[in-house]
C-alpha cells in the first residue's frame, strides 16, 4: 500500500489576504523548479477563513499543483451561530481538507473530544477531508507515555465515525508545537504505529494502511527527511515553517527521501 506524501502549512492566525495571494504566488514559483521532485507528493495550505476565497482564486486560475483547506468548522451546518463557520461553505469554496481538533483550538477554545467528533462528522457531511489532530501535552507525556493519550483522542474522534469518508490524522505533541523542539522520529514512529493501530481496529486493515499519519511540531527542513524516513509517518503538518517560502519548499523538496 502506497501512501502519498503530504506536506500541509497551517498558516495559524498569519498572513491577511493580500498578503495571501503575494505568498501563494511565489510558493508556487519557488516549487516550481522543484517539481520533478514533488511530482508525487501533495502540497496544501491552510490560510485563514478570510484568505479562501482569494487563495482559491489564484489556485483555479493559474492551475497550481496547491491543495488548500481550512483551519476550523462548525459542529453546526447553518443558523444562529454568531461567529461560526460552515462546512457547506467551505466546500463551496472548494476547501478539500479541513483542520479539526488543533491543540491550540483544544487549549484556548476548550474544544473537547465531543465537540472534535462532531466537527469530524460536520466536515464528512460536507465532503470534506478532516485533518485531525491528536497530541500529548509533555505532562501527558510524563505521566502516560507518549501514545495514550493520541490514541484516546482518536478514539473519541472518530466514534461512530465512517473514516473511509477520507481522514488524514496529524499526530501533534503539543510540547513540540513552536518550541523548537520536535519530538524524534521514533517516537513520531512509535505513537505513529499506535495510532494506524487503531485505525485497523475501527476500520479495518486496508483504511488503516491508506490513512495517511502525518508528524506535527516543530518541522523545519533540517529535520523533515528524518520524520519522512519512518515507515508510518507520511508527511508533515507545519506551522511556522510553513510561513516561510524558501523553508516550506525546502521542506516539500525532502519528501524524495522517502522510503530511501
Ligand atoms: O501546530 C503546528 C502545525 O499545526 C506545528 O507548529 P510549528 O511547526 O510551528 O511547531
Amino acid at each position: 500500500m502506497t501512501r502519498t506524501p503530504f506536506i500541509a502549512g497551517n498558516w495559524k492566525m498569519n498572513l491577511d489576504h493580500l498578503q495571501s495571494i503575494a505568498f501563494v504566488q511565489k510558493l508556487a514559483w519557488s516549487l516550481s523548479d522543484a517539481k520533478h521532485d514533488f511530482a508525487d507528493a501533495e502540497v496544501a495550505v491552510f490560510p485563514p477563513f478570510t484568505d479562501l476565497r482569494s487563495v482559491q482564486s489564484l489556485i483555479s486560475a493559474d492551475d497550481l499543483p496547491l491543495g488548500f483547506g481550512a483551519q476550523d468548522l462548525s459542529q453546526h451546518d447553518s443558523g444562529a451561530y454568531t461567529g461560526e463557520v460552515s462546512g457547506a461553505f467551505l466546500a463551496k469554496l472548494d476547501c478539500a481538507y479541513v483542520i479539526i481538533g488543533h491543540s491550540e483550538r483544544r487549549q484556548y477554545h476548550a474544544e473537547t473530544d465531543e465537540v472534535v467528533n462532531a466537527k469530524v462528522s460536520a466536515a464528512h457531511r460536507h465532503g470534506l477531508v478532516p485533518v485531525l489532530c491528536v497530541g500529548e501535552t509533555a505532562e501527558d507525556l510524563e505521566q502516560h507515555g507518549a501514545s495514550a493519550v493520541p490514541v484516546a483522542q482518536l478514539r473519541a474522534a472518530l466514534d461512530g465515525v465512517d473514516v473511509s469518508k477520507g481522514l488524514v490524522v496529524a499526530y501533534e505533541p503539543v510540547w513540540a508545537i513552536g518550541s523548537g523542539q520536535a519530538a524524534t522520529p521514533e517516537q513520531a514512529q512509535q505513537v505513529a504505529a499506535a495510532l494506524r493501530a487503531v485505525l485497523a481496529e475501527l476500520a479495518g486493515d486496508e483504511l488503516a494502511a491508506s490513512t495517511r499519519i502525518l508528524y506535527g511540531g516543530s518541522v523545519k527542513a533540517a529535520n523533515i527527511a528524518s520524520f519522512l524516513r519512518e515507515p508510518d509517518v507520511d508527511g508533515a503538518l507545519v506551522g511556522g515553517a510553513s510561513l516561510d517560502i524558501d523553508e516550506f519548499s525546502s521542506i516539500v523538496r525532502f519528501k524524495k527521501h522517502v522510503g530511501a
